[in-house]
């Protein structure tokens, strides 16, 4: 066993998988300025292999979407980037996660600084039973910053970067469950953003909100894209056409293209992309 496999964590393990025939080529595409670089990353829950060899750079600032039957893996893909799939006792993965150049499987690399610089946002609002401004605050009283001066201030960025500070300045001390579910949404994503991460990833984050919020949510990630790097699965190709950069297209746990999102929805090169973007299957 080679030193960086030595090196991996228990349940990142060597071991075999059941689809001998994987194509990779034309798949993975060399970003110069990649955040997170996946390289032939196996997933198991028990015995159940759900993710195949998947290899895919993740660009930097960009919006790179997912998309894919329901079931193809999307959100085990996204859960295992910042290592939270782990939380689930079963789980056994294989390969490469590279993020900054670090490997997030070593058993050195702090769980805690990944999930801080690698934050989700779920496909449910998830507010904290608490104020707007203590579910923006929390993370950062989590990491020690007690004055409230500085809190005042992260709270505000935090709520202008989700773009919901105008709506909210005279509500921080209301109680989240009170907001509109797009509005929760947009708490959640300022509560994401108060611990400076550098890369959000987001689980259809607007499944479960109205046509209205749905524009501000995918509004407000184009202006995300500024400073982070998003990575956002969806069932929605109208949605992955209109907000992202790159979309990568999944099926029975195989990454089967990777394109820049104008050429996979216009020329996609598998026959299997055409059929789901087409509407054959799915
Ligand atoms: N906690 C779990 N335990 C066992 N198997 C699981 C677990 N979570 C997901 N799976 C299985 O892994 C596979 C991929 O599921 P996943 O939820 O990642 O797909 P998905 O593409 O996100 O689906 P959807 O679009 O319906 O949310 C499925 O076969 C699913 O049954």
């Amino acid at each position: 066993m080679n030193k960086v496999m030595e090196e991996k964590t228990n349940k990142n393990v060597n071991q075999g998988t059941k689809k001998p025939e994987v194509k990779k080529e034309g798949i993975k595409k060399e970003n110069a300025n990649s955040i997170i670089e996946v390289n032939d990353l196996n997933l198991w829950y028990g015995s159940d292999q759900a993710l195949y060899e998947v290899s895919m750079d993740v660009p930097e600032k960009q919006v790179t979407a997912i998309i894919g039957p329901s079931g193809c893996g999307k959100s085990t893909f996204l859960k295992t980037l910042n290592r939270m799939v782990e939380m689930i006792p079963i789980v056994k993965t294989s390969g490469s996660i590279k993020y900054r150049d670090q490997e997030i499987f070593s058993s050195k690399y702090k769980e805690e600084y990944l999930r801080t610089k690698v934050g989700m946002v779920f496909q449910k609002p998830n507010p904290f039973p608490k104020s707007v401004y203590d579910n923006v605050a929390y993370g950062p009283r989590i990491h020690g910053i007690k004055k409230k001066e500085v809190l005042d201030q992260i709270v505000e960025k935090s709520l202008k970067g989700a773009a919901i500070w105008d709506e909210l300045k005279d509500r921080l001390h209301e109680n989240a469950y009170g907001l509109s579910g797009g509005q929760q949404q947009r708490v959640c994503i300022a509560r994401a953003l108060a611990v400076e991460p550098d890369v959000i990833l987001m689980d259809e984050p607007t499944s479960a909100l109205d046509p209205i919020s749905t524009a501000k949510v995918e509004e407000l990630v184009q202006e995300l894209k500024e400073k982070y790097s998003i990575i956002i699965v969806t069932h929605n190709m109208q949605q992955a056409a209109r907000i992202s950069d790159k979309t990568a297209f999944f099926l029975n746990g195989e990454l089967i293209e990777f394109a820049d999102t104008d050429d996979l929805f216009q020329n996609p090169h598998d026959k299997r992309t055409e059929d789901y973007i087409t509407g054959r299957f799915g």
